[in-house]
C-alpha cells in the first residue's frame, strides 16, 4: 500500500470514529453515557500503570490558598528554572531577589531515592455565568504528580514530606514579611519593614534574654504542642505607660520568629462571626496583635461598675435616651468571643501563632481575659532604667561609656522617664552629632522632670493636709452639734420632770384640801393628822 492510499484510510477511520462519537453523544441516552464513561476510565486506568495526584490552588469554598500548592510551586521552583522553557518570575524580600516558578502547561522531571516522577502545571477554566460584558473567567490552578505505581508507597509517603518540607523551608527564605490591617472583614497588608530588633530594644539585658528564649522555644515546640494536645499559640500581655516600647517591642518580635504580623481593629470588627471569620484568615508563622485593648472594646472588669455608677436616668427626663449615631454603630464582638478567639478553637487549625495585647491600664482589664494559659507571658514595661538608657546611648550615639552617665544613673533612680522621652533627647540635635550636647540635653531634662516631681509630690502633700484639715474640721463640727443635741435633750428632760413634780404637788395639795373639808384632818402623808383647831391654835402633832 503506498504512503498516499494509507494516509486516506486512515483518514477515513478516523472521520468515522468521531462520526460514530458524535451520533453516540447525541443520540444516546445520558445514564448510557455515564456508564460507558465510568467503565472505559476503568479500563483505562487497569492499562496504565502509573498514578496522579492532583493539588489544587485553593481548597474549601476559594478560602485559603492551599499551603501543598505553595510549598510545591517553592520546590518545584529551582527544578523549572534548569528545565521548564515557559518561566513565571516574581520578585521577593524587597524587590532584592528574583523567583522563578514554571508557567502554565509546563512538565518538569524530579528523581527520589533513584524512582523518576513528574510533575505539571495546569488549570481548568469556567466562565461564570454572570451576564457581563467583560465575562469572568474562574481559574484554578494545579499540579500534578505522576509516577508508577509500583512506588505508590515511597512517593506517598516520604517523597511528598520531602517536598512539603523543602517547600515550606524555601518559603520561608523567600518570604517578604506582610502587615495586615483589618478594614471591616477583610485583610489588607503591606509589607513589613520595621527595623526594630531585641538588640536595639531598651530593656534589661536579663528579662530581655529571657523573653528572647520564650519566643525561641516557642517556635521550635511544634511536636511539644502536638504532644501535650494544645493549640500551638502563645499568648503574650504587654503592658507599660505609653512611650515604654510595646509597639517596638511586637516588631522586634516578628523580625526576631520571621513572622507576619496582623494587627486586628477590634472597633472595626462587627461582630463574632466577623471576628472568627478574620481570625481563619490568618496564616501559621504570625502574629496576632490587638493593641490598646482596653480602649478597643468595653471589655473592662469595671463594665457593670460603671453603668451603676452612671445611677438611674436623670429624674425630670424619664424618656430613655435613644443610641447616639456612633452607639449604633458600634462592634457587637463580646468578651467571650474574644476568649473564643485567644482559647484557640478557632486557631487550632494549622500552624504557630502568637497572640499579643497592649495596654496602658492592666488593672482594668477583665481578669478573665489575661489569666494565665489565655495570655501566658505577662510583661511589664516600665519607665527608663540605667541599663536601658545604656542601649539607647549606644544605639543613637554609638556610646558605651561618658563622664555624663554617672550623673544620668543618679537622675533615673530618682525620677521616672520614658524610654521613648529619653530616645528623644539622644537624637543628634546638630550636624556634628555632638554626644556631650544631646547627654547635657538629657540631664537639663531628667532634673527638671525631677523638680517637677517634688513640686507635683508637694503640691499633693498640701492637697492631702488640706483635705485632712477639712475633714478633721467637719468631724469637729459634727461632734459639737451631737453635743448641743444632748444638752438639749437634757434640757428638754430635765423641764419634763419638773413639770410632772409641780402637777404631782398641785394634786396632794388638792387631796389635802378634800381630806379636811370632808374629816376635819387630814392625813398629811407622813403618819401626821393635821386638822382645823389644831392649825388654828398653832398646834401639831
Ligand atoms: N524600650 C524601648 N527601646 C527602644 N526604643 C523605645 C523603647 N520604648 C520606646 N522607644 C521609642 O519610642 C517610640 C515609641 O515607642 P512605642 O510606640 O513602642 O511605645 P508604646 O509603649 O507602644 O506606646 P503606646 O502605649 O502609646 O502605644 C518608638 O518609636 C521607639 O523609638
Ligand atoms: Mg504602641
Amino acid at each position: 500500500m503506498n504512503p498516499a492510499d494509507m494516509f486516506t484510510q486512515v483518514g477515513s477511520v478516523i472521520a468515522s470514529v468521531m462520526f460514530a462519537w458524535a451520533m453516540f453523544k447525541q443520540y444516546c441516552p445520558y445514564s448510557v453515557q455515564e456508564y460507558f464513561d465510568k467503565y472505559s476510565k476503568r479500563a483505562f486506568t487497569f492499562v496504565y500503570p502509573y498514578i496522579q495526584i492532583s493539588f489544587n490552588e485553593f481548597t474549601g469554598d476559594r478560602f485559603m490558598r492551599s499551603e501543598a500548592y505553595s510549598a510545591i510551586e517553592n520546590y518545584l521552583g529551582s527544578r523549572s528554572s534548569t528545565q521548564a522553557k515557559r518561566l513565571k518570575a516574581d520578585v521577593v524580600k524587597n524587590s532584592q531577589s528574583v523567583v522563578l516558578s514554571m508557567d502554565d502547561y509546563e512538565e518538569v522531571d524530579d528523581e527520589f531515592q533513584g524512582v523518576k516522577l513528574r510533575w505539571a502545571s495546569g488549570k481548568h477554566i469556567s466562565k461564570s455565568q454572570s451576564v457581563s460584558f467583560y465575562p469572568v473567567t474562574d481559574e484554578k490552578k494545579y499540579y500534578k504528580l505522576t509516577f508508577h505505581k509500583r512506588h505508590r508507597q515511597l512517593i506517598l509517603g516520604d517523597y511528598l514530606n520531602h517536598v512539603l518540607k523543602e517547600g515550606n523551608e524555601i518559603k520561608v527564605r523567600n518570604r517578604q514579611r506582610k502587615l495586615y490591617t483589618n478594614s471591616g472583614s477583610y485583610w489588607r497588608h503591606v509589607v513589613f519593614q520595621h527595623p526594630a530588633s531585641f538588640e536595639t530594644l531598651a530593656m534589661e539585658a536579663e528579662r530581655k534574654q529571657e523573653i528572647v528564649d520564650d519566643l525561641v522555644i516557642f517556635s521550635t515546640a511544634e511536636d511539644f504542642y502536638a504532644r501535650i494536645g494544645r493549640a500551638w499559640k502563645r499568648g503574650y500581655l504587654l503592658f507599660g505607660p505609653p512611650g515604654t516600647g510595646k509597639s517596638t517591642m511586637i516588631a522586634a518580635m516578628a523580625n526576631l520568629l520571621n513572622y507576619d504580623i496582623y494587627d486586628l481593629e477590634l472597633t472595626a470588627v462587627k461582630d463574632n462571626t466577623e471576628l472568627r471569620k478574620l481570625l481563619m484568615e490568618t496564616t501559621s508563622r504570625s502574629i496576632i496583635v490587638i493593641e490598646d485593648i482596653d480602649c478597643s472594646l468595653d471589655l473592662t472588669g469595671q463594665r457593670k461598675k460603671k453603668k451603676e455608677e452612671e445611677g438611674p436616668r436623670d429624674e425630670k427626663d424619664p424618656k430613655p435616651k435613644l443610641p447616639k449615631e456612633e452607639d449604633s454603630k458600634q462592634s457587637q464582638v463580646t468578651l467571650s468571643g474574644i476568649l473564643n478567639f485567644v482559647d484557640g478553637l478557632w486557631s487550632a487549625c494549622r500552624g504557630e501563632r502568637l497572640i499579643v495585647f497592649t495596654t496602658n491600664f492592666v488593672e482594668k482589664l477583665d481578669p478573665a481575659l489575661i489569666r494565665k494559659g489565655r495570655m501566658d507571658k505577662h510583661i511589664e514595661l516600665s519607665y527608663c532604667s540605667f541599663e536601658a538608657f545604656q542601649v539607647l546611648a549606644k544605639n543613637y550615639l554609638r556610646l558605651e561609656s561618658h563622664r555624663l552617665f554617672a550623673r544620668i544613673q543618679e537622675l533615673l533612680g530618682e525620677t521616672k522617664m520614658t524610654p521613648a522621652e529619653v530616645a528623644e533627647h539622644l537624637m543628634p540635635k546638630t550636624i556634628t552629632g555632638d554626644a556631650k550636647v544631646c547627654l547635657e540635653s538629657l540631664i537639663g531634662a531628667l532634673e527638671k522632670a525631677k523638680e517637677d516631681a517634688i513640686l507635683k509630690a508637694e503640691e499633693e502633700a498640701k492637697e492631702k493636709e488640706k483635705e485632712s484639715a477639712r475633714l478633721k474640721a467637719e468631724e469637729e463640727a459634727k461632734e459639737k452639734e451631737k453635743e448641743k443635741a444632748k444638752a438639749e435633750e437634757e434640757a428638754k428632760e430635765k423641764a419634763k420632770a419638773e413639770e410632772e413634780a409641780k402637777e404631782k404637788d398641785s394634786s396632794a395639795a388638792e387631796n389635802a384640801k378634800k381630806q379636811v373639808k370632808e374629816n376635819g384632818f387630814c392625813d398629811n402623808g407622813n403618819g401626821e393628822l393635821n386638822n382645823k383647831e389644831n392649825k388654828q391654835e398653832g398646834f401639831s402633832h
